[in-house]
C-alpha cells in the first residue's frame, strides 16, 4: 500500500506581503487565509493523507506555496532553487522535513532555478515549464536527477501565467486540463480538456476520482461531476490573491521507500 504523505507550512504572519507577479495587489486577510489554510489541510486528511507540518519559516511570506521547494520523483526530493531570491530560504525546514522521512535528496545548484509550481507529474511524463521562476540550467538539473530513475522531461514554453502549473495540471488519466488562452505551445499536450475558469484548471489528485479544486471554479467543477469524477472544493481566496492554487499548499508524496 503506498504511503499517503502531504507536506504542508503554516502560513506566515507576513503573507501579506508576498509576491504578486501576473495580477493586480489586492489585500490579504491573513486570518482568513489562517483558517482557509486549516480547511485545505483537514479536506487531505479527510481524503486519507496524513498531513506533515515543515517547520514554519515566519520571515518567508510565501512560504505557505510549499510546492515550490521541492519535486518528489519515486523517493527523491529535488530541493529547489526558487526562481524569485525572495523565496530562496524557504527550502531550509524542506530539507530536513523530507531527510526524517527518508527520502533521498538532491538540489538544484546555481545558476539553476527552478520552482515545484513549474513542474507537472504525469506518470513518468515530467513536464517543466522553463518560464519566470525556472531556467535551462534548473531543467537540465531537473532531467540529471531524475531521467536516470526513469522519467521522461518534457519542457514545456511559459510566458503567459506565474508557473506551468498556473495553466494546466492533469486528471487521474493523464488528461491535461487547462485553458489555452494561458499556454504558449497547446500543441505539446496528446489529450487535452479545455475548462471554462482559470481556477479550473488546477486539481490535485486525492485518490479514488477524488479531485481537491478551488471553490472558485464552480463550472469547472460541474464540468469534471458530469465526467465522472468527484470534485471536493476548497475556499482558497486568500491564497488566490498571491497566484497560488491548490497544487501549491501541499507536496503529496505517494512512493516513500518507508
Ligand atoms: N506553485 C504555485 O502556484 N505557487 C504560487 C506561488 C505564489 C507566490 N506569491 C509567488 O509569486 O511565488
Amino acid at each position: 500500500m503506498p504511503s499517503k504523505k502531504a507536506l504542508i507550512r503554516r502560513p506566515s504572519p507576513r503573507l501579506a506581503e508576498g509576491l504578486v507577479t501576473h495580477i493586480e495587489r489586492e489585500k490579504v486577510d491573513v486570518d482568513l487565509a489562517v483558517e482557509q489554510w486549516e480547511a485545505y489541510a483537514e479536506a487531505l486528511r479527510t481524503h486519507g493523507w496524513e498531513t506533515i507540518e515543515v517547520d514554519p519559516a515566519d520571515d518567508c511570506p510565501d512560504s505557505v506555496f510549499v510546492e515550490d521547494t521541492v519535486v518528489m520523483y519515486k523517493n527523491v526530493a529535488l530541493i529547489t532553487r526558487p526562481g524569485a531570491e525572495a523565496r530562496r530560504d524557504e527550502t531550509i525546514g524542506v530539507e530536513e522535513a523530507v531527510a526524517s522521512l527518508g527520502c533521498s535528496v538532491n538540489w538544484i545548484w546555481e545558476p539553476g532555478t527552478l520552482d515545484g509550481g513549474d513542474v507537472l507529474k504525469v506518470g513518468d511524463t515530467i513536464y517543466v515549464g522553463r518560464g519566470g521562476r525556472t531556467n535551462a540550467a534548473g531543467v537540465q538539473q531537473l532531467r540529471a536527477a531524475f531521467e536516470p530513475l526513469g522519467a521522461r522531461v518534457v519542457t514545456v514554453p511559459v510566458s503567459k501565467v506565474l508557473h506551468l502549473k498556473s495553466a494546466i495540471t492533469a486528471l487521474p488519466d493523464g488528461t491535461i486540463l487547462g485553458r489555452i488562452p494561458q499556454l504558449d505551445v497547446p500543441s505539446l499536450f496528446p489529450r487535452f480538456l479545455p475548462v471554462p475558469e482559470e481556477s479550473g484548471a488546477h486539481v490535485v489528485l486525492l485518490g479514488g476520482g477524488k479531485l481537491l479544486m478551488a471553490a472558485s471554479a464552480p463550472k469547472t467543477a460541474e464540468l469534471l461531476a458530469d465526467l465522472g469524477h468527484e470534485p471536493v472544493p476548497v475556499d482558497i481566496s486568500e491564497f488566490e490573491k498571491l497566484e497560488g492554487c491548490v497544487t501549491c499548499l501541499s507536496v503529496r508524496m505517494r512512493e516513500l521507500y518507508a
